[in-house]
């Protein structure tokens, strides 16, 4: 645990259902008492959101949409993630460095390795609020991975908006980001919880509830 903090990502392809389940659990946590941030990546800051603007809309390649992706990350966790969970308060964070791994590493096929030099490069932290939450380098508490099949989550995606420069890839690109994030829990098992997001909603918000209370957060 960061401090007496928390700090939860949501993780998984477009349409997976990450941002219809975040609230319900900000809920859960104001109930059990707890102070709550929610935000996301690319965003969560003026900044980040600025730099969010161009890598959702402006073609580029893949090593300057990964540099992107962590300057805003950079200036998230300084700005938003790091101060909050030195407030010892609960952060939920819809997507974050295991976005990049699956969609820059996976679907864009950039190295792999490179990317674990960025992100040890933007997670070490300094200052007097590393020093609060006790950790010369931040990861999640906990990812919670909504995992299903492409075609699932296209089908529901296509009901429900226009697609972003993301979005809007084919299936192929959508089955190697899939495996990248399956490469990722592999690689960081006690860190990750799949959650089967291929389930009616209430179902899935079960799924996510359990895998919060297993460890002892709710
Ligand atoms: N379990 C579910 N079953 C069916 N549709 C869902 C489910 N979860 C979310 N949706 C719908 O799918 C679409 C994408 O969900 P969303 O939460 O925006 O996904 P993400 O944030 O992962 O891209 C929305 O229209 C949402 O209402
Ligand atoms: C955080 C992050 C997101 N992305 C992509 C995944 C998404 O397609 C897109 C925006 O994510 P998201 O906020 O989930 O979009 P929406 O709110 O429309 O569901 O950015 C990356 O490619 N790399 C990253 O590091």
């Amino acid at each position: 645990m960061a401090g007496a903090g928390l700090f939860l990502t949501f993780e998984g392809i477009d349409g997976a259902g990450k941002s219809s389940h975040i609230e319900p659990l900000a809920q859960a946590f104001r109930a059990a008492g707890r102070a709550v941030v929610l935000t996301r990546e690319p965003g969560g800051t003026p900044l980040a959101e600025k730099i969010r603007q161009l890598a959702l809309h402006d073609a580029m390649d893949a090593l300057t949409e990964a540099l992107l992706m962590f300057a805003a990350r950079r200036d998230h966790l300084g700005q938003v993630i790091v101060p909050a969970l030195a407030r010892g308060e609960v952060v939920l964070c819809d997507r974050f460095t295991d976005a990049t791994f699956a969609y820059q590493g996976g679907g864009r096929g950039f190295d792999w390795d490179s990317l674990l030099i960025l992100e040890r490069l933007a997670q070490t932290l300094s200052g007097p609020e590393a020093d609060l939450i006790q950790k010369p380098r931040l990861q999640p508490d906990l990812t919670l991975w909504f995992d299903l099949p492409p075609a699932v989550a296209a089908r529901r995606l296509a009901a429900a908006r226009a697609p972003d420069r993301f979005e809007a890839q084919p299936r192929a690109f959508f089955e190697a980001v899939r495996a990248g994030y399956a490469r990722r829990a592999h690689d960081d098992a006690a860190r990750f919880a799949r959650i089967d997001a291929d389930q009616p909603p209430a179902a899935v918000r079960q799924a996510v509830r359990a895998a919060v209370q297993a460890r002892g957060w709710l």
